[in-house]
């Protein structure tokens, strides 16, 4: 797998990330309990794991938006702060300005000081050209997540981060998002993906981390670990057993 912008004009590479011991402390608990884990190269890292695992917080702590309890957390030998910005976010709930859809586009293209012309591209990119001047909150939750991808993918990421992002469309919409966040990590975007859903994972995942209990219990190449998972909670959460 190869390394993106590693240019020796440019800013250090973001990758490799070197995740070591970290723990979060919420209400008393560790909820990530000394997490250690390390992402390199290109492609999609799907994020898997039980409901209360710690996916949505390892997430936030690896784009800087939570501080870790404890522990050490480096992109490339920067710490998360210092990247963010070269970073996106996609949440489940797509997080929308009361304005237009174009407006929505706007305003990311503004703020990052890039050619707002890109705006009618992006749109059309995610299939929303025919609504450009609907106000984003008419927009169906499908289209809404396609725009928050459109907003995501305006600030031109070298990583992006997408947690559920599709736990609740349909089949079509999921398969949109799919196409769009593959055609993203095609051009060369490192992707890193939560997901409940096995299916999704199968068809989108390079390589899949394993979260149990705030800690990663398997980190390994989605073809070694969906025939063959070596950890006995991940056999059971792919055979839909429930586990707590
Ligand atoms: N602000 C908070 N205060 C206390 N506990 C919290 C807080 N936020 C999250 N937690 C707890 O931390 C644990 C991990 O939460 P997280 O949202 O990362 O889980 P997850 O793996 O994304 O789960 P799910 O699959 O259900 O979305 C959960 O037990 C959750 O209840």
């Amino acid at each position: 797998m190869s390394e993106r912008r590693t240019t020796s004009s440019g800013p250090p590479a973001l990758l490799p990330l070197k995740v070591r011991d970290l723990v979060l402390r919420l209400g008393g608990a560790a909820v990530l309990d000394g997490l250690s884990m390390d992402l390199q190269g290109a492609g999609c890292t799907v994020i898997m794991g039980p409901n209360g695992a710690g996916k949505s917080l390892l997430l936030k702590l690896l784009h800087g938006l939570i501080a870790p309890t404890s522990g050490h957390i480096r992109w490339g030998g920067q710490p998360p702060g210092a990247v963010t910005a070269r970073q996106a976010m996609v949440f489940q709930k797509p997080v929308l300005l009361r304005r237009s859809v174009a407006a929505n586009i706007d305003f990311v293209l503004k703020a990052r000081g890039k050619d707002r012309a890109c705006g009618a591209g992006l749109l059309d990119h995610v299939g929303l050209a025919h609504k450009t001047d609907q106000p984003a909150r008419l927009l169906s939750g499908g289209e809404a997540q396609r725009l928050a991808l459109a907003r995501a993918l305006a600030t031109d990421p070298e990583l992006m981060f997408l947690d559920e992002p599709t736990a609740s469309l349909d089949p079509a919409s999921v398969l949109a998002i799919e196409r769009i966040v593959a055609q993203a990590r095609d051009d060369g975007m490192r992707i890193v993906f939560v997901t409940h859903d096995v299916w999704q994972a199968r068809r989108i995942a390079d390589e899949v981390v394993f979260l149990h209990r705030g800690r990663v219990e398997e980190h390994a190449r989605a073809t070694d670990f969906f025939p063959e998972p070596r950890s006995a909670v991940a056999r059971d959460y792919l055979n839909g057993r429930i586990v707590l």
